[in-house]
Order: C-alpha cells, then sequence, then structure tokens
C-alpha cells in the first residue's frame, strides 16, 4: 500500500490556526535534528558555510551504485530472519564509564510491526505536522519536549494543544509508540547482549519531503556520528514507515565505510560520503535498524528528490542519568 493511502490523516485537524505555541530555542538541549545541528549550531558563520557546501552536494546527488557501493538491503528485500553485521567498535568514548559497547554492529529485520503499528505511526507524525510542518524538506516531532517543525522554527506542540485546549494525540497513539518502543529496546538488548537500556533524547518522528532546505535545521544529508552529535545515544534504532523507491526517490541510508581516520579522529562535515565504501540500506515499511552509536557506524540519509519519507529514531542509553521518561506526549 502506498504511503498517500496511508497518510489517511482526518482534513478537519489540518490547517487549524492561528498557532499560539511558544517557540522552541534550536540551541538548547538536545534537540531533534537528524544528526546534524549539534555539529553546527553554535556559529551562526559556520551555518553559512555548511549551508553554501551542502546546498552544492544536493545538486550533485550521491552515487549509490558507484564504486564501492553495496546495497545490504533492498526495498524490495524481505529479511524475516535478521540481517547481522559486526563491526570492530570504533575510539569515541561516551563520558560515562561502563556504558561503552564491547560489541559493536549492525542489524536489520522485516515484519517486525504490523501495518496498523505503521498506520498509527504515520499518523502521529501527521497529527504532530497539525500546526503547518517545517518550511524546509524535514519536519521533525521529538517526543520528550514536543519540539515539532514549524516554518522555520520549532515549537512546543504539547504546549500548543493545552493553549489551544485541543486533544492531539489519543490513548492508541502512546500505547503504539510504547509497544515499539519495547520491542526495539528488547531486541537491542538481546542482539547485543545487554540490559537496562533506558530511552534517551532525542527521540523523534521524522517526515522528509524534497522541499528545498531553508534552515541549517533542515540539512539532513549530513554525514554524522550519533554518539558524537547526541552525546547520550548508545544505541541507535529506526523504524522505517513507508517504501523508498515506492513512495518517495531518494533518502537511502549510508553506512559510511571509513577506514581511512585516524583514531579518535572526527570526520570533518564537508567530505563527501561518495569518497568512501558504503552501505546502503533502502528503507522499507516496517524494516528496524540499529547500530551502535558510535564511530563505527557513521552514516546519512541520502536526499530525497521525490515523495515523502516517513522514519522514527528511537534511542537507546545504558547511562541511567541520560534516560528519559517514557514520553506521555503531553
Ligand atoms: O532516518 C534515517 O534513516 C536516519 C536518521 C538519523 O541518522 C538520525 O536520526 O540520526
Ligand atoms: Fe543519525
Amino acid at each position: 500500500m502506498a504511503a498517500k493511502q496511508r497518510n489517511n490523516v482526518s482534513n478537519k485537524d489540518k490547517g487549524k490556526a492561528p498557532v499560539k505555541a511558544p517557540v522552541v530555542d534550536a540551541k538548547s538541549g538536545a534537540l531533534p535534528s537528524l544528526g546534524y545541528l549539534a555539529l553546527i549550531a553554535a556559529d551562526p558563520l559556520q551555518i553559512k558555510v555548511h549551508l553554501n557546501v551542502y546546498f552544492d552536494v544536493q545538486n550533485s546527488s550521491y552515487d549509490v551504485a558507484g564504486p564501492g557501493h553495496t546495497i545490504v538491503a533492498y526495498q524490495s528485500e524481505v529479511f524475516d530472519e535478521p540481517l547481522t553485521t559486526e563491526v570492530t567498535c570504533g575510539d569515541y568514548k561516551p563520558v560515562v564509564s561502563g556504558c561503552t559497547p564491547t560489541k559493536c554492529g549492525r542489524f536489520l529485520k522485516d515484519n517486525v510491526f504490523n501495518a496498523t503499528v505503521i498506520q498509527t505511526m504515520i499518523n502521529i507524525i501527521e497529527k504532530g505536522m497539525v500546526f503547518g510542518g517545517g518550511a524546509g524538506g524535514p519536519s521533525i516531532l521529538d517526543l520528550a519536549s514536543g519540539a515539532v517543525s514549524h516554518g522555520e522554527q520549532f515549537i512546543s506542540i504539547f504546549q500548543a494543544a493545552k493553549q489551544n485546549k485541543q486533544e492531539i494525540f489519543n490513548q492508541k497513539d502512546r500505547e503504539t509508540f510504547l509497544h515499539v518502543k519495547n520491542t526495539l529496546k528488547d531486541t537491542i538488548e538481546d542482539h547485543f547482549g545487554t540490559k537496562n537500556l533506558y530511552l534517551t533524547a532525542p527521540t523523534f518522528f521524522s517526515r522528509i519531503t524534497d522541499k528545498p532546505a531553508k534552515t541549517a535545521n533542515d540539512i539532513y544529508w549530513m554525514p554524522h556520528i550519533d554518539r558524537r552529535t547526541y552525546g547520550s545515544f548508545v544505541y541507535t534504532s529506526l523504524v522505517y514507515l513507508n517504501d523508498q523507491g515506492v513512495d518517495y526517490e531518494g533518502g537511502e541510508f549510508l553506512f559510511i565505510e571509513r577506514d581511512d581516520v585516524t583514531p579518535g579522529q572526527q570526520r570533518t562535515p564537508t567530505d563527501s560520503p561518495d569518497k568512501y565504501s558504503q552501505s546502503i540500506v533502502q528503507p522499507r515499511a516496517g524494516r528496524m535498524s540499529f547500530f551502535t552509536s558510535g564511530d563505527e557506524n557513521e552514516h546519512t540519509v541520502k536526499m530525497v528528490t521525490s515523495g515523502t519519507r516517513y522514519a522514527v529514531t528511537i534511542s537507546f542509553t545504558c547511562d541511567e542519568a541520560s534516560a528519559i521518561p517514557d514520553p506521555t506526549f503531553e
């Protein structure tokens, strides 16, 4: 079933303005950013440079079929059994001792979540965008803070809902999200032989279209390492909610295999992923993908060139101090 058919949020919810909602400062706290914002948020001049560089990259789209580029999971393939890859753990260590995986790797599996779960997850993000969504390509709904893309800013949707006396999310939304989160947590714990993982921030839904980037927040195609970008991430998990190559073009997920990086050195954001081998995952509805969040798993998302891509990023830590409570959606 195509995303256009799945995406059946009622029209009565759409365009309910005027928006009365506090603007969230993009530089405060762990805001969702698909991995790039923390690298550049500190310096407005740098933002301009990166925007220019990445607008150029945008026009010379990555070559997913280039030499050294391997599609490890096609959208049309069905992995009923997990596809697992072990990789040598990178150098970069989290601040908290005892919270570093000894076994690093990647895991992918299909058909983990049924069509109702997937539809409910798409509805959650569409409901989150009731005030309009982002001005550029990606729109984000962060569950811990309620930050949601609104034009060129973030607003707090939970506060907006209270102020407008609107109930945006319901019990089914909450239960569905918790089911997905708990399934991911249990599978990660089983696979990596760890226990006591906690949800950490940001944990967010993303909706990406081919609209041109308007702000630094819109540059989602920058290679990044989640643990460096987000700090508390030890395991990153993704659930894809619709089909690459069917519901949208572009939007492939790339692991960038960096055998040239000196231990401890961070990749510079101006590097093009095309210079390196890539292991490519084409998103498929209901596909679960997770990996250790360290240097061993540098990655990016290829630019969406048409249609709408839906995904959710749910992140875990073993550091209780960085844990966030289960989202209440209010
Ligand atoms: O949506 C994806 O495929 C990846 C998103 C990502 O890299 C992130 O949330 O850090
Ligand atoms: Fe990421």
